[in-house]
């Protein structure tokens, strides 16, 4: 309870919310078996979701980005509206022809940059984004294909929670400078430099994704009575300051901040490890909590661009005519989902949230 009861709870007698169904533009729907399982807690509730790319091995073709989204589609909830929303994986060798290919196939709508190393399956990404990916990046502004960056460097001498505010020094900021034209998301930001940065490149061609975890909780949450796996994604959880700084922004109302979950599933047994990995699984916790953030700021009236306006504007795409109901309704987040034989321990397990989609 730690964390939400640390909110103060704004005083409002608003007891539901009709708003536009929202998108989600950051969202890992895994393979296989975990894609069957995972998939109808964010199809319950988005229409279309940014599907990344960080597959075993990595979506890096036209080709097998189709095919996973055939199996995504095939994977659905049967009359399920939802859309999936495909990306390429950029590596050292994304040629230009590959990205135009891209945009020809009409089903992938943006790249994807994983410096290498940086993240889960991130092993096979860019190491030489300056040197080996303009000619792609070129390509990217010809077509109006947006680049999502993880954006941390990879420099082990560099202190973890530093790794986003010396990406944006060392790798966005020369970027930008260079190709001003580049449509770019900094994906799942983190840090008040994230917020400077992004406001200070103004509106149209850098936005940012914003984590429910990284609005709510700040870096004691991975260390609240122990060690808190499930607490644990990249990047990590900051000072108070940083989770501030992106509330503010957030709740601010700014154009350039919209909802990506990074949903990011593990099985319970590879988090709760001795080497645990990295990644929250929220997609059935997601737009409560954004709700709460919301409420808490006493800014309920900006969600809705939040969660299905400014995304939709970024990409430059219709936004949705179906709507949602959030109502006001106490629920208790299940302690896991068990799904055939594996477990996955979703954010905020055996909590009680105020807000419930219906
Ligand atoms: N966020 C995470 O901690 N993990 C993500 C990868 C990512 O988005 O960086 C995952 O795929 O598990
Ligand atoms: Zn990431
Ligand atoms: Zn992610």
């Amino acid at each position: 309870m730690a964390f939400q009861s640390s909110l103060v709870h704004a005083s409002t007698d608003i007891s539901q919310l009709k708003i536009t169904q929202p998108d989600d533009w950051h969202l890992h729907l895994r393979d296989g078996s975990h894609l069957h399982s995972v998939l109808p807690h964010s199809a319950a509730v988005f229409k279309r979701a940014i599907i990344m790319p960080n597959l075993k091995p990595p979506i890096t073709t036209v080709k097998s980005a189709l095919a996973y989204r055939d199996r995504i589609m095939t994977a659905l909830p049967p009359d399920s509206p939802f859309v999936p929303l495909m990306t390429l994986y950029l590596t050292d060798n994304t040629t230009a022809e590959e990205i135009r290919s891209a945009r020809e196939s009409g089903a992938i709508y943006a790249v994807k940059l994983y410096p290498a190393g940086a993240t889960t399956n991130s092993q096979a990404g860019v190491t030489d984004l300056f040197g080996k990916c303009m000619p792609a990046l070129e390509e990217m502004i010809q077509q109006q294909l947006p680049l999502l960056v993880h954006g941390e460097v990879t420099d082990k001498n560099v202190d973890i929670f530093d790794r986003e505010s010396a990406f944006i020094n060392m790798v966005l900021q020369p970027l930008v400078n260079r190709l001003p034209q580049l449509k770019i998301v900094m994906e799942h930001i983190t840090t008040r430099e994230a917020v400077q940065f992004v406001t200070s490149c103004g509106e149209g061609s850098i936005a940012a994704t914003v984590t429910p975890q990284h609005l709510i909780m700040n870096r004691n949450a991975l260390f609240q009575n122990g060690l808190q796996p499930h607490n644990y994604c990249l990047p990590v959880l900051k000072r108070e300051i940083h989770r501030e700084a992106v509330f503010k922004a957030v709740t601010s109302g700014s154009k350039q901040f919209f909802l990506g979950t990074d949903s990011a599933p593990h099985e319970k047994h590879t988090k709760e490890a001795s080497c645990g990995c990295a990644g929250i699984y929220n997609a059935p916790v997601a737009v409560p909590l954004y709700t709460q953030v919301f409420e808490q700021a006493g800014a309920l009236d900006k969600l809705e661009a939040f969660t299905s306006f400014n995304g939709p504007d970024f990409y430059g795409l219709p936004r949705n005519t179906s709507t949602i109901r959030i109502v006001r309704e106490p629920w208790i987040v299940p302690n896991e989902y068990h799904f055939g034989s594996s477990t996955v321990v979703p954010m905020f397990a055996g909590k009680s949230l105020d807000w419930k989609v219906v």
